[in-house]
C-alpha cells in the first residue's frame, strides 16, 4: 500500500497535526489542515504470483471444467450486457468519444451474439469427435476430446475495450480455463467498468482482472501460463511471445498491419465508397485493426474514387465533420501527435485533397484523403490506425496486387470489383488474415470464419467455435481392448512379421493377402 499524504496551511498556522481520512478546520480565518490518506492497492510481484497459484487451485480442483459452470459464467456476461449497456456505452464516450450507434453495435450486440452462440453451442462444442481408426491399430476406436488448457491470460487493446476483452474471454470459460484478463490501461474508463462488472457477476475464484500498464502486464507475464492471447501492436507482440517463450507457453497474438482496399473501375463507386467511409471513419475513426489503411487503384480510376469519397463523407458528417457527433475521437495525446506527424511530414502535407483540420484540445482529426504520398514516407510505413487515409495511384490492378505482395502481411485486404475472375485471383494470390470482397471488416461478424492475421499481423485465430479450439487442447484417445493381440509386433521379428507390418502400416490388403498366404 502507498500511503499519500498532503496539507494546506495558512501562512499563519503553526500547528501540525494530522487528522487521518478527514478535514480539520478549527477556525478557517487562521488555518486550514487537510490531511488525506488515500490507500491505493499496487499489484506486485507476489500478487501475481499469488493469484495464479489461486487460478490454478480452482481449475485442478476441476471448478472450471463442467458444463454447468461454464454455461452458467457465460450466461452472467450476457447479463452484464443486458443490465449495464448504458454503462458500457457512457464508458466507451469517455474513453474514446465512441457513437452510442457503435458502440452498442460493435461492442455490445457484436459481444451478445458470440455469447448466445457459446451457449447454444457449447455442448457440441465440448463433446469428442469421434476420428477413424487405421488397420494397424486394429480392432480399436478413436477419439479427439477437447481439453481445457489450464490457468490463461487475455491482454487486451483499447480501441474496441470491451469486445476485444470479453470476446476472448468467452473462449477461455467456453473452453473450460481459468482466466486473467488485463484491459488497457488506454481506456481507463472501459478497464475499471470491465474489473467491476466482472468481479460482480464471474466466478472470482476462477475469473479475474487486473487493471494496469506495462509494470502490471510485465508482472503477470513472468508466470507460468498454459496459453496468452494478446490483442495488440506487433511490436509489444514480440515482447509477449518472448516472455511466454520462457515456459514454452502457446500464444494467439492478435496484431494488426496495414489493411489496403484495391478499387477496380468495374465496380459500384457510390457504395463501395460508402462501404470505405463505414469501415474507415464509421468504425472508431480508424481506430480499428481491420480499418482500411490505405487505397490502391489506377491512374485513370483514381479522380473519380476521390470525388466519390469526397460526396459521401460530405453526405455522412457534413460540411464540417470536427464537428460531427458520429466519429469517434483520438484516444489520447500520445496518438494524436503521432498522426499529426504523419501528416506533417514533408512530401506527405502537400498531398492532403480533403480534411487536413485538426483540433489538438479536443483530440480530433478531420476525416483526411492524400493522394499519392512516397510509399517509403511514414504514413506509408507504419500502420496508420487513425483518420488519415491515403490513396495510391497505379497503372493497372497488377502493379497494386504487387504493393501488396511486396509488403508485411496485411490482418485484412479489400477488394472492390464485379468481376469475378479478378475476385479470384485476389482471393487465391494475395496473403492476408482475411479478404473481404466488395465490403469492408464485416468478415469479423461471421462466426463461422476465423479471425486472426498471418506473418506480422498475428498468430493463431478466434470467432465462433475457433475462440473454444485456440483455449482447448486436441488430445488424441485412442482405446483398444485386450481382443486381437497380434504376436507380428513382438519379438523375435522375422522377415515374415516386417512384411506383414509393413503392409499393415501402409493398408496394403493384397499385400497382406499375399504374405498371410505364405506368396513371396
Ligand atoms: N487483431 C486484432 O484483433 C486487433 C484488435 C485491435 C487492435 N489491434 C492492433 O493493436 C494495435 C493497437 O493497440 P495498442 O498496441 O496501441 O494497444 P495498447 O497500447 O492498448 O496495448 C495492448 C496491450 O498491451 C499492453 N502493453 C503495452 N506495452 C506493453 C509492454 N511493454 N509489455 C507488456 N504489455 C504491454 C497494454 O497494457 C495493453 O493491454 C494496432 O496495431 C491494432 O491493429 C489488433
Amino acid at each position: 500500500y502507498i500511503v499519500f499524504s498532503f496539507s494546506i496551511q495558512d501562512q499563519t498556522s503553526k500547528e501540525n497535526n494530522p487528522a487521518s481520512l478527514g478535514i480539520r478546520a478549527q477556525s478557517l480565518s487562521v488555518f486550514a489542515y487537510v490531511s488525506v490518506y488515500v490507500m491505493v492497492k499496487v499489484f506486485q510481484a507476489a500478487d501475481a504470483t499469488d493469484l495464479v497459484t489461486e487460478l490454478r487451485r480452482s481449475f485442478d480442483d476441476g471448478v472450471t471444467r463442467g458444463y454447468e459452470w461454464r454455461v452458467t459464467q457465460l450466461k452472467k456476461l450476457l447479463l452484464i450486457c443486458d443490465n449495464h449497456e448504458p454503462e458500457i456505452v457512457s464508458a466507451l464516450h469517455d474513453d474514446l468519444g465512441k457513437p452510442e450507434l457503435e458502440s452498442s453495435v460493435y461492442e455490445v450486440a457484436l459481444l451478445r451474439n458470440s455469447i448466445n452462440l457459446a451457449v447454444k453451442q457449447l455442448k457440441d462444442w465440448m463433446a469428442p469427435d469421434k476420428a477413424k481408426t487405421s488397420l494397424t491399430t486394429f480392432p480399436a476406436s478413436a477419439e479427439i476430446v477437447y481439453e481445457p488448457l489450464g490457468v490463461v491470460l487475455v491482454i487486451s487493446a483499447w480501441n474496441y475495450p470491451f469486445l476485444l476483452s470479453i470476446d476472448p474471454v468467452i473462449g477461455a470459460i467456453s473452453a473450460g480455463n481459468a482466466v486473467v484478463l488485463k484491459p488497457s490501461e488506454l481506456a481507463p474508463a472501459s478497464s475499471s467498468l470491465l474489473a467491476k462488472l466482472l468481479e460482480q457477476y464471474l466466478d472470482s475464484s476462477a475469473v479475474r482482472v487486473v487493471e494496469g500498464a506495462v509494470t502490471e502486464t510485465t508482472l503477470l507475464l513472468e508466470q507460468k501460463w498454459d496459453k496468452i492471447f494478446y490483442t495488440g501492436s506487433s511490436r509489444i507482440g514480440r515482447i509477449i511471445m518472448m516472455a511466454a517463450a520462457k515456459h514454452l507457453t502457446p500464444v494467439v497474438l492478435e496484431l494488426g498491419g496495414k489493411s489496403p482496399v484495391v478499387i477496380d473501375s468495374d465496380t459500384n463507386l457510390k457504395i463501395t465508397a460508402k462501404r470505405i467511409i463505414a469501415g474507415k471513419w464509421g468504425c472508431n475513426n480508424g481506430q480499428a485493426c481491420i480499418s482500411p489503411d490505405y487505397i490502391l487503384t489506377t491512374k485513370e480510376f483514381s479522380p473519380k474514387v476521390i470525388d466519390a469519397l469526397k460526396q459521401e463523407l460530405e453526405a455522412f458528417y457534413g460540411k464540417n465533420p470536427m464537428e460531427s457527433k458520429d466519429m469517434s475521437r483520438i484516444v489520447n495525446s500520445n496518438h494524436f501527435d503521432r498522426l499529426s506527424k504523419m501528416l506533417e511530414e514533408k512530401e506527405v502535407s502537400d498531398k492532403i485533397v480533403y480534411g487536413g483540420q485538426k483540433n489538438r484540445d479536443k483530440l480530433k482529426i478531420a476525416p483526411t484523403i492524400l493522394v499519392d504520398v512516397p510509399l517509403d514516407s511514414q504514413i506509408m510505413s507504419e500502420e496508420i490506425f487513425g483518420p488519415l487515409l491515403p490513396i495510391i495511384t497505379l497503372n493497372n490492378l497488377e502493379e497494386c496486387f504487387d504493393v501488396i505482395r511486396s509488403r508485411p502481411k496485411p490482418l485484412a485486404a479489400y477488394l472492390f470489383t464485379q468481376n469475378q475472375k479478378l475476385k479470384e485471383r485476389f482471393a487465391l494470390t494475395v496473403s492476408a488474415g482475411g479478404i473481404v470482397v466488395n465490403d469492408i471488416a464485416v468478415h469479423l461478424a461471421v462466426p463461422t470464419l476465423p479471425f486472426g492475421g498471418v506473418g506480422e499481423s498475428g498468430m493463431g485465430s478466434y470467432h465462433g467455435k475457433f475462440s473454444f479450439d485456440a483455449f482447448s487442447h486436441k488430445k488424441a484417445v485412442l482405446y483398444k481392448s485386450f481382443i486381437g493381440d497380434a504376436a507380428i509386433r513382438y519379438p523375435p521379428y522375422s522377415t515374415g512379421k516386417l512384411r506383414l507390418l509393413k503392409a499393415l502400416v501402409n493398408s496394403n490388403i493384397l499385400e497382406i493377402f499375399r504374405v498371410i498366404l505364405g506368396l513371396s
